[in-house]
């Protein structure tokens, strides 16, 4: 069954401080949610709540419609990546798995698959004490699905990965959506985020400034355009005259508020010869920073 993830009016306080205000949101099947946020502004708070080990204050996090602690069979449904995965240093990747997948009802077969997915099938034998960070990633990621759970919550999974590492990672999410699962995951590689996400959660302060489809946000971003001329100043004033917000850098101009062709005629309006027009096109980075500082 499709299963989804919903915030409703979630609300967390510790004593005077509301780490998470009032919070709502869907991360649907089929689709990979990504929740970002500055340090402090409630992610951790909030994933926590959802998977039942902090309790809200009020409003409700459910899983299917369900809280955490409601779930029947929990790890066959919601599989988990935190911050600083747990596995005791002593113990193999492979003995490490084995006994998560006892709670997950997983057999060995599961394991030796999952090992062999994840890319740790040479180090399984070794100590986890000795492995990389990005080789706990995957040991944690390879727990995460031990259940075959149709929610992935990952937060910060990318952390310690090498470019390649990264890869795989995002075509392990984009594959799980594909096959009707929900991804809900945060990471601060925005740039490599937004590769992978559908739609995007962005809180602050505990609050939620947007929650919607990427393409939906980059849509409601103004475009920025580039212009250089020969005579910035005049280009300036011109563009400006006719309602563009002008900043520079130096010899460039960035406009907004107008089309690169609205831009191209002001400027052979006002003779100056265009050396270099050019639309950025809105990148989730400057968005996010944009919304996490208001
Ligand atoms: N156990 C706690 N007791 C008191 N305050 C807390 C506790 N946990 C979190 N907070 C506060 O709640 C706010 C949100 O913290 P949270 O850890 O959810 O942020 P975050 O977005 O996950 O940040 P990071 O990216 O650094 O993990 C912060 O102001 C933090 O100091």
């Amino acid at each position: 069954m499709a299963t989804v993830i919903e915030a409703l009016n979630l609300t967390k306080r510790y004593g005077r401080t509301i780490a998470v205000d009032d919070v709502s949101f869907v991360a649907a099947p089929g689709r990979v949610t990504g929740f970002l946020g500055l340090n402090g502004s409630g992610k951790t708070t909030t994933l926590r709540m959802l998977l039942g080990l902090s309790r809200a204050t009020s409003g409700d996090a459910l899983i299917n419609g369900r809280r955490f602690r409601n779930l029947r069979d929990p790890v066959r449904q919601v599989g988990a990546v935190l911050e600083q995965g747990v596995s005791h240093p002593g113990q193999t990747g492979r003995a490490h798995l084995t006994s998560q997948a006892v709670l997950a009802g997983a057999g060995r077969a599961r394991v030796d698959h999952l090992l062999g997915y994840v890319g740790l099938e040479h180090a399984a034998d070794e100590r986890t004490g000795g492995y990389s960070l990005g080789m706990r990633q995957r040991l944690a990621v390879a727990t995460a699905l031990l259940g075959d759970p149709a929610v992935l919550v990952l937060d910060e999974p990318a952390n310690g990965l090498d470019p390649e590492g990264i890869a795989w990672l995002r075509e392990l999410v984009r594959e799980h959506a594909r096959n009707g699962g929900t991804v809900l995951i945060s990471s601060h590689l925005l740039a490599e985020l937004a590769k992978v996400i559908d739609d995007v959660v962005i809180i602050a302060k505990g609050r939620i400034r947007r929650a919607m489809p990427l393409a939906e946000l980059y849509g409601s971003t103004a475009h920025r355009l580039r212009i250089r001329g020969r005579d910035p100043r005049r280009l300036w004033q011109a563009l400006e005259r006719a309602g563009g917000q002008v900043r520079t850098e130096g010899q460039v101009l960035e406009v907004v508020g107008l089309s690169p062709e609205q831009a191209g005629e002001i400027a052979f309006g006002a003779q100056v010869p265009v050396y270099e027009l050019a639309v950025d096109t809105p990148n989730l980075e400057q968005i996010f920073f944009e919304l996490a500082a208001a």
